[in-house]
């Protein structure tokens, strides 16, 4: 393999947001506020485990409180490091941004292989990691307030909200203080699915400008479209299936850390989960041709490569040899700044992480109101509504008897449209709408400005105004 030095995962978020700076009219001084990262908290704490104690370490990044909560994951992984907490909260920041949920940015690790302890023990190790956190009001629902990341789900959420809950019994927004929870414990319908279904919606929403999709070289729908997915995790399961099953493209290639499965015809994204689930791999799957060198295959050919695992596995050692005119970034950082660069001058295009990755972001916005509010969403509407939504489908079937259209209004749809959306419909529809309209903000400037030659540019170009616009009204 070359040695190819690299900057850091933050440094290389910086060198994008320099970028986009230099095309902009910020004074030095606030171009360096938002850039850097307020505070960072380690923590080193220990856990008895296995008659022995065993000491964690862990990080909670604050990069930037224009807004609060700041508001950001947390990611169980055996290496995660500071620069890498630091880069994940700015672009937790940027992300907020443009898609336009009132929160800042921050982002935590704890440096744990999640696999190599059962049930019982990350259980306690989550509550412990939660405690040191919440003492500090680095878990807050009006101060700080996480998420899911790598390694992490709703489990573990439900054991921060637990904890939060038992040190803070007079709160009655306690539920709030963090999102991704799951559904019977405050959670929101569609979060689990959430950032996955939001990679759909933006690749949906590229596909309806044909003058976009011909910069990237391609042409028609994302119907058909061969895909490669690299980890096939909460975020790349879900867009894999959805844009399997819901939008006609083929899943041709799944990389995951053991190896990747290859069918041309399309590998059976389900059965494949199956699989993994109960064989924690893909070594030996029945469906498709078993490849060991998974990381290779990124620079397979495709019309569109979903990088969904880690930061930084297209870089400067391979960026000239990626053959895919389309990527969308459904992980953090997948691209370095120096594999940016080779790609933009080879032409492809990238939908960048910021807004690639906000489906996650937004619908936990839509949990964080629900829990404050404290009311269900999407509940059944009162009895004169219903009669009149009964009228209006009267109506329409009439129309369409009366003019001989043969049109038939579908029984979900009557189900739907008298009784009021659903908490998921609600949900959905947000997400859509919000995928749709960051779309066309970072699009308007891209198309407006000659110099703003990528979407990622543009993207941080939009973020950093609405962060500078938020410093300049109120003061730093
Ligand atoms: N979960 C969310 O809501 C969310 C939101 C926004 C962004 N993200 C980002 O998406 C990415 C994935 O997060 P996730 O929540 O799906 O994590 P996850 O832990 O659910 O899944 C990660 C997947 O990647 C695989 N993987 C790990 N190392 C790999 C390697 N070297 N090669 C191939 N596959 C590998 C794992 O086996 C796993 O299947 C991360 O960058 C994360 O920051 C997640």
């Amino acid at each position: 393999m070359n040695v190819v030095a690299e900057p850091s995962f933050r440094e290389s978020v910086d060198l994008m947001f320099n970028r986009a700076a230099a095309l902009m009219d910020l004074s030095p001084g606030l171009e360096q506020k938002i850039r850097v990262c307020n505070a960072t908290y380690t923590v080193r704490f220990g856990v008895r485990l296995r008659g022995k104690i065993e000491t964690f370490v862990g990080y909670r990044a604050v990069h930037s409180e224009h807004m609060e909560p700041v508001k950001g994951g947390i990611r169980y992984a055996p290496n995660v490091h500071q620069d890498e907490v630091e880069a994940l909260a700015a672009l937790m920041t940027y992300k907020c941004a443009l898609v336009e949920t009132p929160f800042g940015g921050s982002k935590g690790g704890l440096c744990i292989d999640p696999r190599q302890y059962d049930e019982h023990e990350l259980e306690q190790i989550t509550r412990r990691f939660a405690y040191e956190l919440i003492k500090r009001d680095l878990i807050h629902p009006s101060q700080n307030v996480p998420a899911p990341d790598m390694g992490t789900g709703e489990r573990e959420m439900a054991w921060i909200a637990d904890q939060y809950a038992r040190m803070n019994t007079t709160d009655i927004n306690a539920r709030a203080c963090v999102t991704g929870k799951p559904l019977h414990g405050g959670g929101i319908s569609g979060r689990v699915e959430a950032t996955g279904r939001g990679v759909q919606y933006a690749l949906r929403e590229f596909f309806r400008h044909p003058e976009d999709v011909a910069k990237a070289g391609l042409s028609g729908t994302l119907d058909g479209k061969r895909i490669i997915v690299q980890g096939l995790g909460n975020v790349g399961y879900h867009a894999a299936l959805f844009l399997s099953q819901e939008d006609g493209a083929r899943i041709t290639t799944v990389i995951e850390r053991d190896g990747a499965i290859v069918d041309p015809e399309g590998v059976d994204i389900p059965a494949l989960r199956d699989w993994i689930a109960k064989h924690g791999g893909v070594r030996d799957c029945p469906f498709g041709t078993y490849v060991e060198d998974g990381a290779a295959l990124l620079e397979a050919e495709c019309d569109i490569l979903i990088p969904a695992a880690l930061e930084g596995v297209i870089n400067l050692t391979n960026a000239a040899r990626i053959q895919a005119p389309l990527i969308i970034e459904a992980a953090n950082g997948p691209i370095t700044a120096g594999a940016d660069e080779i790609l933009r001058r080879k032409g492809a295009v990238v939908i960048p992480d910021l807004y690639a990755n906000a489906g996650g972001v937004t619908v936990s916005y839509f949990e964080w109101v629900k829990n404050l509010s404290h009311i269900r969403f999407g509940r059944m509407q009162r009895r004169s509504e219903e009669a009149h939504y009964q009228l209006l489908v009267d109506e329409l079937e009439r129309l369409s008897a009366d003019k001989g259209l043969g049109w038939e209004l579908s029984p979900d749809f009557k189900r739907k449209y008298m009784q009021g959306a659903s908490e998921l419909d609600l949900v959905r529809s947000g997400l859509d709408d919000t995928m749709r309209t960051a779309y066309q903000s970072m699009r308007e400037v891209w198309h407006s400005r000659e110099e703003v030659s990528d979407l990622r540019v543009a993207a941080y170009m939009v973020a950093i105004e609405r962060v500078a616009r938020s410093y300049r009204s109120k003061g730093l």
